[in-house]
């Protein structure tokens, strides 16, 4: 029983989940975990979550498969499209030699796991496709106990439903390749998200960073069992900047590759991402005017947007007189 919630300089804050002893939601423990989380969202737009609602069994075993996917030959990975840009196989970019990731949309339903992996072994991998559902399942339990937390921390509990209503769920599975070499290389350009909540389980190979609001970059390396929590530019206007959106990056060394998994939760083509009447005063004007989430990324994928130094404030921000 109990939580904790400890940050320092250079630590993420870390915040316990236990399943049962968050249910009723609005128990006691519910309320205390709640203000640790809208405390890490504010100042730092993440945090690491122990979450004893998925074995650390079914976390390395997800793992594993994605090891094993990895090392399939690149025409196979090919086969992996989508009709979302993005959402397939990504791979041998010159800026990113070390990166590689592909996407599973709607991961939490068997057979849109199943479609996809039958590209890469025709002849099934049930177990791959069941891990792959499960953490996927088991994540988005988290998802939605966080941005519950959020909204309730804000007093807009009359949004929670339509909240939870427009999102889908992709998990995007990476490698980033050891660099073989001491001298820190880039595995993933900085970046801020572009989904609502992003949370990661990675192996144990380290290399997540992420900037504080002051713009120190700090090392993210969570104990085996976590997993890291980040919060995405959607949710940062949907709140009109309660909430922060931290740029993060991945750098490599040594002889070791890094396997992860991220869950996003996804804003719904159609859903108008617009901050609610609640959270717009004198002291705080609308920073971005409402958008479509799938219109946004249409901008963020073109050489304007990629250009951008924050392609949200750039498509839809409002300069605040
Ligand atoms: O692999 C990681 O740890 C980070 C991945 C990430 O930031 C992303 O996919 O948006
Ligand atoms: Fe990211």
């Amino acid at each position: 029983m109990g939580s904790s919630c400890e940050s320092n300089n250079n630590r993420i804050p870390v915040i316990e989940f236990q399943n049962n002893d968050l249910i009723p939601i609005g128990s006691h423990i519910w309320h205390k975990v709640k203000d640790q989380v809208y405390l890490a969202l504010e100042n730092y737009g993440c945090f690491e979550a122990s979450f004893d609602a998925i074995p650390s069994e079914l976390k390395s075993a997800t793992l594993s498969g994605i090891e094993q996917l990895f090392n399939l030959p690149l025409e196979t990975k090919l086969k992996n499209t989508s009709k979302q840009p993005y959402h397939g196989y990504i791979g041998q970019h010159p800026m990113m030699p070390l990166y590689e990731s592909m996407g599973f949309d709607d991961a939490n339903i068997l057979e849109r796991v199943e479609t996809i992996a039958h590209q890469f072994w025709p002849q099934g991998n049930p177990s791959f496709c069941k891990n792959i559902q499960s953490l996927s399942e088991k994540l988005s339990e988290l998802d939605k106990i966080i941005r519950r937390m959020a909204l309730e921390s804000l007093g807009l509990n009359k949004y929670i439903d339509e909240h939870m209503e427009s999102t889908n769920y992709l998990l995007r599975v990476m490698k980033y390749a050891a660099p073989q070499t001491n001298h820190s290389q880039l595995g993933l350009s900085a970046h801020t998200d572009k989904n609502i909540v992003t949370i990661l389980c990675g192996n144990q190979v380290n290399g997540l960073q992420v900037q504080t609001k002051d713009g120190e970059w700090i090392e993210v390396n969570p104990e085996p069992d976590h997993f890291v929590v980040i919060i995405g530019d959607p949710l940062l206007a949907w709140t009109n900047g309660r909430l922060h959106s931290p740029k993060h990056r991945v750098m490599m060394t040594g002889n070791d590759a890094r396997y992860s998994a991220a869950l996003f939760s996804v804003p719904k083509a159609g859903y108008v991402i617009k901050a609610p009447e609640e959270l717009v005063d004198e002291e705080h004007p609308m920073l971005f005017k409402p958008y479509d989430h799938v219109e946004f990324m249409k901008f963020y994928y073109s050489e304007v947007g990629q250009r951008a130094e924050y392609s949200l404030k750039n498509y839809c921000g409002i300069d605040a007189v």
